[in-house]
Parts: structure tokens; C-alpha cells; sequence
């Protein structure tokens, strides 16, 4: 089964097999000659696209502009230094935190509130006792 990680490995690997291309012919080995300022500015434009699409309701576009989005994003990881493997590590490490998360109770055991020792030093006793020694008068 081809899965959205292998799809991800793959147009990496084509990434980094254009960047040393004629820049000519290349629109990724462009990229990389104009350097990540220019990355990551293609990076945002995409995300704006489909941050637009999709308030327009425009799904299919949502969708085509989402994978030229996901271009950008693997030729600034490129850039970068970082691998699909490092992203995929970091999301295995989050969804191992929210499995954790959902062993833990639901709700938490009430306490009684205690007023914390900051807000307590600035409650001004004084001038309420004050006004409450004037409203007995
Ligand atoms: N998968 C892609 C891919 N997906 C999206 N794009 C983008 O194609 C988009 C749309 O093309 P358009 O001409 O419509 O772009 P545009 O936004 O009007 O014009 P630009 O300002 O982006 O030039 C651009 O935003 C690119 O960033 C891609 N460009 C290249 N690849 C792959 O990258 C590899 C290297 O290809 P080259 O860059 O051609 O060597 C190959 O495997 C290609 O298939």
C-alpha cells in the first residue's frame, strides 16, 4: 500500500536529485540557487493559497494547492538539513505523549482552592476592613 509517508520519501529523494540540475530546466534546482529566503517565501505563498481556497470553499483547489504546498515544505527540509524520517520521529513522539495522555484520568481529583501565596500578599485587607468598620457606623 502506497501510504503518504512513502509518497513524502519519495518526492524528497527527487528534491534532492534536481538540486544540483541546470537551474535552467530545474524549478527545484532554482530554488536552491536562490537559497532559503526564496524557499521559504514559495513555503508561505502555498500556505496562503490554501489558507484561501479553503475559506473560498474551494476543495479541490484546497487539495491541489496543498501538494504543491508539500513540495516547498520537502525542498525547504532539504534545505535544511532535516529528513522526512526526523519529522515522521517527532510526530511518532507526540502520538506516543498522547497515548500516555489518554491513560491518564479524565478528570483530575478536586482539591480544595487555596489562594496562592502571590495573590494573597496582594489582597488589600487593610482597605477593605476600612470600609467595613465605615459601613457599621
Ligand atoms: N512534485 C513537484 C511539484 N509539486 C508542485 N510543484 C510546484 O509546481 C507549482 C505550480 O506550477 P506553476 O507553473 O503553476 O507555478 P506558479 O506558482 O504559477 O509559478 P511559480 O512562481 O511557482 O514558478 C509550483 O509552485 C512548484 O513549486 C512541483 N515541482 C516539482 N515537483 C517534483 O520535483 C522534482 C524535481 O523537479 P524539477 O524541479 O522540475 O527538477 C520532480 O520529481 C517533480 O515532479
Amino acid at each position: 500500500m502506497r501510504t503518504m509517508s512513502d509518497s513524502l520519501e519519495r518526492l524528497y529523494l527527487a528534491v534532492l536529485a534536481a538540486r544540483d540540475l541546470d537551474p535552467a530546466t530545474s524549478r527545484t534546482a532554482r530554488l536552491f540557487q536562490r537559497g532559503p529566503s526564496k524557499m521559504a517565501k514559495k513555503l508561505a505563498e502555498e500556505a496562503i493559497e490554501v489558507v484561501i481556497d479553503a475559506v473560498n470553499g474551494d476543495s479541490e483547489a484546497v487539495i491541489r494547492e496543498s501538494a504543491d504546498l508539500l513540495y516547498n515544505l520537502t525542498v525547504l527540509w532539504a534545505s535544511a538539513g532535516v529528513r522526512p524520517e526526523d519529522v515522521w520521529r517527532e510526530m511518532t513522539r507526540r502520538e506516543d505523549m498522547l497515548g500516555i495522555a489518554e491513560k491518564l484520568p479524565k478528570s483530575p481529583p478536586k482539591l480544595p482552592k487555596v489562594a496562592s501565596p502571590r495573590m494573597a500578599s496582594r489582597r488589600p485587607i487593610v482597605a477593605l476592613d476600612g470600609r467595613a468598620a465605615r459601613k457599621r457606623h
